[in-house]
This record gives C-alpha cells, structure tokens and sequence, in this order.
C-alpha cells in the first residue's frame, strides 16, 4: 500500500466518514499510480510514449510500408507512430524529375532515360530500400523491445491496481465494520445521553421534593414553635392559676368548715320546716275543699244570675232595641278644605244624648224656614234599652249583648240583627274588623258560646255547635257556605218540630271560634265575588249566620237546643220604584228590599197584638226573612235589634224613619221567651 494511502486511512476515528467519501472519490477516479508517477511525474503516460515514438522515427527516414505497432498499442499510439510518415518525406513516382536530379540522372523530356542512370537509380534506390528496411528492422526491434517494457509496466501495473483493489476492498471492510462501531457507538451515546436525562430529572425531581419537604418541615417547625410559645405561655398561666387555685382551696376549706356549720343549723331547721310543710299540707286540703265548696257557690250563682237576667229579659218583654251611632269618617267629609272642623260642624246632624247615667236616649233637632220665613226648631226625642254614642267601642255594645247571645246555651232561640240605611254601620257591628278592638258581633258572640260551652262542660253539660250561613237577595236564598253559584240554586225553608231548617245548604258542624272565622271569611269572599257581577251587592242583600246549639247534661240528664241568628239587614233607606228608573234590576232589589223590611215590621206589630189579643196571625210568610227567622221571632224567642244611625245632616229624614220604626218595635211586647229544654231520662 502507498504510503499516502495507508497515512490517509490512519487518520483519526472522528475523521472516518469523511475519509471514506474521499476514498469513494479516489475509487471513481483513480489517481496516478505510483510507478508512472516516479517514471514521469509531470506528463500522462500515453504522451511519454508518443513523444518517446516520435523521437525515434523523426531521426529516421520515413518507413516505405506502413510499420505494424504492438498487440497492446491503440489506435492513438499507431497514428502518433506513423505520424512522422509526412507523406512529403515519401517520393512519389510523379516527381521522378526532382528524383533524378537528386540521384544526379539527367532526364531529357522529349525521350526515354539511359539503362545506365536507370540502373544507377535503381541501384541508389535499392541501397535507399535497403537502408530504409534495416531502419525498419531496427525499429521493429526497438518497438518489440517498448513493447515489452510497456508490457512488463502494464504488468506492474495491474498487478499494483490489483494489490490495490484489494487494499480497498479490505478497506472498505474496515470501513464498514468502523461505520457500523460508529452507529452503535452513535446508539451507545444517544442511550447513554437519554438516561443521563433521565437521571438528571429525577434528581431534578428530587430536588425538587427535597426543597418542598424542607419548606414543609420549616413550616412545621414554625408551628411547633409558636404551639411551644404557647404552651409556655399557658404554662405560665397555669402556674399562676396554680398558685390562685391553691389560695382559692385554702379559702375554700376554710368557707367549707363555715359551711358545714351552717348545715348543721339548717338540718335543725329542715326537720322544723318539715313539720311546717305536713301542716301546710293539711291546711292547703282544707283550702282545697273549699275552693271546691265555693265553685260551686259560684256556679249555682251563675245560674241564679241567668235565671234573674232571663226574668229580666221577661220582665222587659223579648224584643229589645238598642241604637248606635256611627262616628263621622273622613270620607264622609269633602276633600281639599281648609277648616276640617267647620266642615265637620256642618256635615253632621244635631244629636244629643241627654241621659248620660243609663244611655237610653236620644234626641236629634233641626232648624227649618216655615211658611211665613220664620225660623223653625224641631226636636226629637226616642228611647231605647240601649243608645250607644259614635265614640262607643265594639266591646262595649257586646257587654250589652253578651248574655243575650249566651242564652241561647240555655236553650232560647236569639235573634240580632242590625237595621239601618245604608252606610250606617251595620256590618260594621256585626262582622267588624280584623283587628282584635274592632271584631263585631258575630265573632265575638261565637267566642262567648264557645266559651258558655267549655264552662258548662264543668256542670255535666256537652254541646254540639253548627252554622249556616244564608244570603237573602231579592226574595232568593244564597248559601254563602256553599259551592253553588249564586241566584241559581233554589233553597226552601221548613218548620218542624225540631227547628228551623233550610233545603240543600252546608250545616258545618263548629270547632271552634277560629273555625267559625275561618268560615265566615269564606262567606265574605263568596258575597264579593258575587258582588263583582252586581254592584253594592252586600247594601242591597239580607245575610243571616245561624249558630245551632245542641246541649245534653249526663249529670242531671237534661237536653236543650237553642239557635243564635246574627243578621245583617239590606239599607233601610226609603226606596220608591221611581227612583230605581230604569235600571230593572235595581228596581226588583228595592221592590224585594221594602218587602222584607216591610213584613218584619208587620210581624213585629202582629206579634204585639197578638200578645195584647191573644189571638192574632203573624205574616211570617210575606218575606223569605221573615218566615226564615218564624222561630226566632215569636213570643217564645229573644230578640234585640241594633238600630244603626249615620252621623250626617245630609241623612236626617232617613235617621228619622229608621228611629221611628225601631220605636215601633221597641214598643211592642211579644211575650215571654220559653226556654227549649227537655228531660232525657
Ligand atoms: N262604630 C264605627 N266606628 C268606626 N267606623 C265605623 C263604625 N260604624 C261604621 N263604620 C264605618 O263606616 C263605613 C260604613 O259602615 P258599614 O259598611 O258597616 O255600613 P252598612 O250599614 O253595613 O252599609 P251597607 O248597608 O252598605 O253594608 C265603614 O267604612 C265602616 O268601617
């Protein structure tokens, strides 16, 4: 191997991938072998010989015959070999002239040549063959001998390409064997460099958890620290809680010596008050005895008491009249005036009450113009059981009414009801408000039964409670505890033996006074749905809530039945036909109004003769109201009717009639109120 070549596949392992591309290079395109190189280090091969060829035939006379090269000379080679063979140097049979004179034969041109000169020539041409073939021979030889130099180089040559192909075949191995060490060295350090990556994150990761588990350590200890600061500090507190408590049990003990003193005492005194407390206890069943004893004083003086309050009630005769007057409201008076008390002073009537010991009376007054332009003053005056001025409160006109609503407990029929124009304060004193000061007396009477009833449950007495709650408007009766829809349903009213009883509406059995309200609000929605269809429905209707009271007595085996009717009347205000106009509803309501009115009035005043006379038909039947409360209108019931008045001037004539037709009734004597009892056993 050539020294370069063997340096050149030395070198260093970094440089083995770019040395085989070379190599690559130097097998594409071989370089110089190294035995032309020293031979003739500047000049190809091919032109050496040329030039080696020309060199020996140019000193020569040009061969006559083309001269035959070597086997192995190409074509090049045999043209730069006869290349000398200018064909100038040639003589050519034509010049024979130019040939003579050089061989010194002259030639004459009109005849043939003398055999001498020819043969002279021919002679000098045959030396000239002669010389020429030895030339030949001697070049031939020389040739044969290049030839065989040439040869033995081709030799050398190939047998150098051959020791060099092999070179580079086991080069190339090598180089192959190294190109693979290189990838599994390049495999080695890429697997190498990923788990030193590896390496290097996990003991970055480590760190990392180093760090927090410092951080978290530091802040434990931080926490430990400040827990050990307080636990000094609360050991320092408990020292000298210690410390006090020590002082505290010294205290202590010394309190408890005292106590245990004390005790002894007090164990003296316990047996003394114990003896106390057995003596006590004797005393107190004593006292119990007659607490006992004095209940029933009181419950037999209650009794006595209603027996007087009912002979009372005889006594006065069963209708009674009491008369309220409502005060002026706000919206009674014009809006935007400057002097409210003017307007006051002018927008009410002149009523006095002169008896302010016993409330009976009422006197109302008016000025007038006569005939003649003189002024004119009329009073008047009427009495009642009760007059009740504006600023009477609603509990005050129940005290009046109280034992009344009671009795029917005891087995009467009662009947209340308000009468009066409208806007006078009717259903304001029988419904009242929501707020406890203003409940009328329908709530409030409930509650008194309800309460009769729980005190009674001491005397042996158990009661059933029902109510009903009836609309009357233009001679129709609505149940305002029902479903049905209003004026569609026909209800009629019975008598019998058993009371008073109107077909197909809700009896609901009563609970209690909350249930009572609870239905009587019901009531109160149904009448303004109702009313929404038909305007001032409430002014223009009779309503009358019935209380059935049902009581027997397991002590003394007696039973009883009474009913309270609570009734809100239609305005009283006088209504003539005319008045109505056109509106045929209205007119029908104020018809059906005049005749309810009308009948109670003419049932009233029959009642009272028939008391008088003793024998008289009552017209219960002219009215749905009339024959609806039959029982509780007649002798044997109680009555009481609250005449409502309205303050204002501008209502006088209408306050004038309703206090005379309440004097009417208050007048009339109907008898003596029967109590409906009868004996069980
Ligand atoms: N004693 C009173 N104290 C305070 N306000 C009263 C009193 N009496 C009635 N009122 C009020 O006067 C107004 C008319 O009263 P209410 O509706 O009771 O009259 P009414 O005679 O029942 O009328 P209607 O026939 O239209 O039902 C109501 O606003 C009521 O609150």
């Amino acid at each position: 191997m050539p020294a370069s070549f063997a340096n050149s596949h030395l070198s260093s392992s970094t440089n083995l991938k770019r040395k085989a591309y070379n190599d690559d290079d130097n097998i594409d395109h071989p370089r110089k072998l190294p035995a032309i190189a020293e031979h003739n280090a500047s000049r190809p091969l091919q032109q050496n010989r040329s030039a080696i060829n020309v060199s020996k035939l140019g000193v020569g006379p040009p061969p006559l015959t083309k001269p035959r090269g070597p086997a192995i000379t190409t074509a090049r080679t045999t043209r730069a070999t006869s290349a000398p063979l200018k064909p100038s140097a040639v003589p050519r049979p034509a010049s024979r002239v130019a040939l003579a004179s050089r061989t010194g034969v002259a030639r004459t041109t009109s005849g043939p040549l003398a055999p001498t000169v020819i043969s002279t020539q021919f002679q000098t041409l045959q030396s000239q063959v002669a010389s020429i073939e030895h030339a030949r021979a001697a070049d031939v030889a020389r040739l044969a001998a290049d030839m065989d130099s040439e040869r033995s180089k081709v030799a050398e040559l190939q047998a150098n390409h051959l020791a060099m192909s092999r070179e580079l075949a086991t080069a190339r191995t090598q180089e192959l064997s190294q190109r693979r060490d290189l990838v599994n060295a390049s495999d080695e350090l890429d697997a190498l460099r990923k788990k030193h990556a590896r390496e290097v994150m996990d003991i970055e990761m480590d760190l990392k958890k180093r760090d927090r588990e410092i951080r978290e350590l530091n802040e434990d200890l931080r926490i430990v620290r400040g827990d050990l600061e307080r636990e000094r500090d609360a050991g320092t507190l408990l020292k000298a809680t210690v410390a006090q408590q020590s002082t505290a049990q010294i205290t202590l003990q010394a309190q408890n010596s005292a106590l245990q003193a004390q005790i002894g005492a007090l164990q003296s005194s316990c047996d003394f008050s114990a003896d106390t407390v057995t003596k006590l206890r004797l005393d107190l069943e004593m006292a119990q005895k007659r607490v006992e004893v004095l209940e029933q004083d009181a419950r037999e003086a209650e009794m006595v008491r209603r027996r007087l309050h009912n002979m009372v009630q005889e006594l006065k005769g069963n209708i009674r009249v009491f008369c309220r007057v409502r005060p002026l409201l706000p919206s009674d008076l014009p809006t935007n005036i400057d002097d409210v008390e003017r307007a006051r002073a002018e927008a009410l009537a002149n009523v006095v009450y002169p008896d302010q010991r016993d409330h009976r009376e009422i006197v109302l007054s008016a000025s007038s113009e006569s005939a003649t332009g003189q002024e004119r003053k009329e009073t008047w005056s009427f009495g009642f059981d009760k007059v009740f001025e504006p600023h009477s409160t609603q509990a005050e006109v129940f005290e009046e009414i109280s034992q009344l609503a009671q009795s029917c407990t005891d087995g009467y029929n009662v009947c209340i009801f308000a009468y009066g124009q409208t806007g006078s304060g009717k259903s304001f004193t029988m419904e009242g408000g929501s707020a406890s000061s203003t409940v009328g007396m329908i709530p409030r009477a409930v509650d008194q039964v309800f309460q009769a009833t729980e005190d009674l449950k001491s005397k042996g007495w158990e009661y059933t409670l029902e109510g009903q709650f009836l609309e009357i408007y233009n001679e129709t009766i609505n149940d305002l505890l029902g479903n049905g829809e209003f004026d569609k349903k026909k209800h009629e009213i019975k008598h019998d033996k058993s009371g008073t009883r109107v077909t197909d509406v809700v009896v609901q059995a009563l609970h209690s006074p909350a249930h009572v309200r609870a239905l009587l609000a019901r009531a109160n929605s149904r009448r303004t749905v109702a009313a929404t269809l038909m305007n001032e429905r409430s002014s223009r209707s009779h309503s009358v809530f019935t209380l059935r009271i049902r009581g027997t007595n397991a002590l003394t085996g007696e039973a009883c039945s009474g009913a309270l009717n609570l009734v809100d009347l239609a305005g009283s205000e006088r209504l003539n036909a005319s008045g109505a106009g056109s509106d045929k509803e209205r007119l029908k309501e104020t018809q059906s109004i005049n005749k309810s009115l009308s009948a109670l009035g003419d049932v009233i005043a029959a009642l009272g003769e028939k008391s008088e006379k003793g024998d008289k038909h009552i017209p219960y039947r002219n009215s749905k109201l009339t024959y609806l409360l039959q029982n509780s209108l007649s002798g044997n019931s109680k009555t009481l009717m609250v005449l409502n008045l309205s303050p204002l001037a501008a209502h006088l004539n209408e306050s004038l009639c309703s206090l005379r037709f309440a004097t009417k009734v208050n007048n009339t004597t109907i008898g003596t109120a029967k109590k409906q009892t009868k004996s069980t056993s």
